[in-house]
């Protein structure tokens, strides 16, 4: 068996699992994937602009490109490159490289043989051989030449210097009426500057290496096209990409680190969820303890010590709860019972089987009492003992049960003269009756005598008592006490009852059907 507190601990305990597998359900099932899908969308945003801007970058190029390749003076280059010696000194100096960003530009004749070439050193802002600088693998280009026709192609090129991107287009006229005399190649590093403005818009950190060796040429082929953009690996903070040439050949590895605004946490807010849950179950138990245990304890101990007592009262504090409401109705009606049947065993047990009057015990209780409460107001105190005369002889004559029906008339006889409050009576032996009177008006005398002249009338025949009268009579012993408080306390009633009965012994000696009175204290 537990108490009610282990089981409130018990429900609390339940009560803040249950929440807490709620909550958690809801964030693992609903909340949290939710949350990494939004994440996930902007990532793949940041990857789609990561690769537009590349392109971008490419169509760029490719527009200048196709714009110079149809000037008249790069056709005239080609065609008379002796008279047009001046068109490289004006147009391919330091700022040209500078305004477009260029680190090689070369012209090819048609059968691929190069007319003019030219690098631009961007680290030492020279000129600089371009075979020298960027150390190119030509054929990669060349073998596109058949592709170019009248559009521009581009694409991308491993350097000495890091990745590039290169545009080709045909070398024709401003009109491109004539055929192409050659090819004009522009090629444009991805520089530092470049770099950090891509990363700028895409909110991406960029790192850009190209895989030289045969390992990382392997390893790089294992890894994500850029394009078509896709997110296979799901959210990551981190990720690499691919770019590969028209062989399919991987050129430019990306080491892409994203800077989340969030990053999805399954676990984020479950401190502040135990917290929570923590709290209502304290509250829970708290609110039980002070709705249920408390009271409960409460009317268990008033149970307890009423038991210790052995006096059962009627508990007086209400319940909030209907149930314990309801058990302390039914403890109280329980109680009342109890008193009721006590009340009914207590005048079972004080009063006489025979005359229904208070009986010797009734007398043990009161007498005591009733004496202390008149030496305490000093009031004037009537002690009598009364006994029927002859009553042997008339057992004798009259049979046990007639003298048991006297006993009884006398016993209803008590009430109609002794009915004031004070006034006590009981029957404390066979024949032998006690009357009790308390007053301040010393008026016992004439009650007295009533009461044995009322006995008298009664006229119980009692034709075998050896004097004249024929009918059953009493004898009185009466003291009266003027002054209670002159006696002691403890040899008063013992003196009171000896001396009544010394009085009863003469009133008998002196005939009998008699009051004799003894005063103390007068
Ligand atoms: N019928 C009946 N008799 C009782 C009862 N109790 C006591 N007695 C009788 O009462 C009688 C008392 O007799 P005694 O004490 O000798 O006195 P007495 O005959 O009354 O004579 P005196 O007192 O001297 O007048 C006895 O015979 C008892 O048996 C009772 O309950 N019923």
């Amino acid at each position: 068996m537990k108490s009610i507190k282990s089981y409130i601990a018990l429900t609390s305990v339940v009560f803040a699992l249950f929440l807490v597998s709620v909550l958690g359900l809801y964030r693992f099932y609903i909340e949290h994937p939710k949350e990494v899908e939004i994440a996930e969308q902007l990532q793949l945003q940041e990857l789609n602009s990561l690769s537009k801007i590349l392109r971008l970058k490419k169509t760029t190029l490719s527009s200048v490109t196709l714009d110079w390749a149809h000037w008249d003076d790069s056709y005239q280059f080609l065609t008379e490159p002796t008279t047009f010696d001046s068109f490289v000194r004006s147009n391919f100096t330091p700022s040209s490289f500078i305004t477009n960003k260029l680190v090689g530009v070369v012209y090819l004749t048609n059968d691929a043989q190069i007319h003019y070439s030219q690098g631009y050193d961007f680290s030492n802002e020279t000129t600089i051989d371009l075979n020298q600088l960027l150390n190119i693998d030509w054929t990669l280009i060349t073998n596109r030449f058949n592709q170019v026709d009248d559009e521009v192609i581009h694409g991308w090129l491993l350097t000495r210097s890091g990745p590039a991107i290169y545009a080709i287009a045909n070398v024709t006229d401003s009109l491109s009426e004539k055929d192409s005399v050659g090819y004009l190649i522009f090629i444009q590093l991805l520089s530092g500057s470049e770099i950090e403005f891509i990363e700028s818009i895409t909110r991406l950190k960029l790192n850009f290496t190209t895989p030289n060796t045969k390992e990382e040429l392997a390893l790089a082929n294992t890894i994500a096209d850029l394009a078509p953009v896709t997110l296979e690996e799901g959210f990551q903070t981190e990720r690499y990409r691919i770019i590969r040439d028209d062989t399919n050949t991987p050129m430019v590895i990306i080491h892409i680190t994203h800077t989340p605004i969030h990053s999805p946490n399954l676990l984020e807010g479950f401190p502040f969820v135990f917290a929570i849950t923590g709290l209502v179950a304290l509250l829970l138990m708290a609110l039980l303890e002070r709705i249920v245990h408390r009271p409960m304890k409460k009317h268990i101990l008033a149970i307890e010590q009423m038991v210790s007592e052995q006096n059962l009262t009627p508990l007086t504090e209400r319940f909030r709860i209907n149930e314990f409401e309801k058990f302390r109705s039914v403890f109280n009606l329980a109680v009342d019972l109890v008193q009721q049947q006590k009340l009914a065993l207590l005048e079972l047990s004080t009063k006489d089987a025979l005359t229904a009057i208070p009986n010797r015990r009734a007398y043990d209780t009161f007498a005591p009492t009733a004496w202390k409460h008149a030496k305490r107001h000093n009031t004037t105190f009537c002690f009598a003992i009364l006994d029927i005369d002859y009553f042997k002889q008339f057992n004798d004559s009259q049979g046990h049960q007639a003298g048991d029906v006297a006993l009884k008339q006398l016993g209803a006889l008590f009430s109609q003269h002794f009915c004031r409050e004070d006034d006590f009576y009981a029957r404390i032996g066979g024949e032998e009756f006690v009357v009790i009177l308390r007053s301040s008006h010393d008026d016992f005398l004439p009650h007295l005598e009533a009461f044995r002249q009322g006995f008298e009338d009664l006229n119980i025949p009692h034709t075998s008592r050896p004097d004249a009268l024929k009918v059953l009579t009493i004898s009185i012993g009466a003291v009266i006490v003027k002054h209670p408080n002159h006696l002691s306390v403890e040899s008063g009633l013992a003196k009171l009852y000896k001396l009544a009965d010394e009085t009863l012994y003469t009133a008998k000696q002196e005939g009998r059907n008699q009051i004799g009175v003894e005063y103390i204290n007068n």
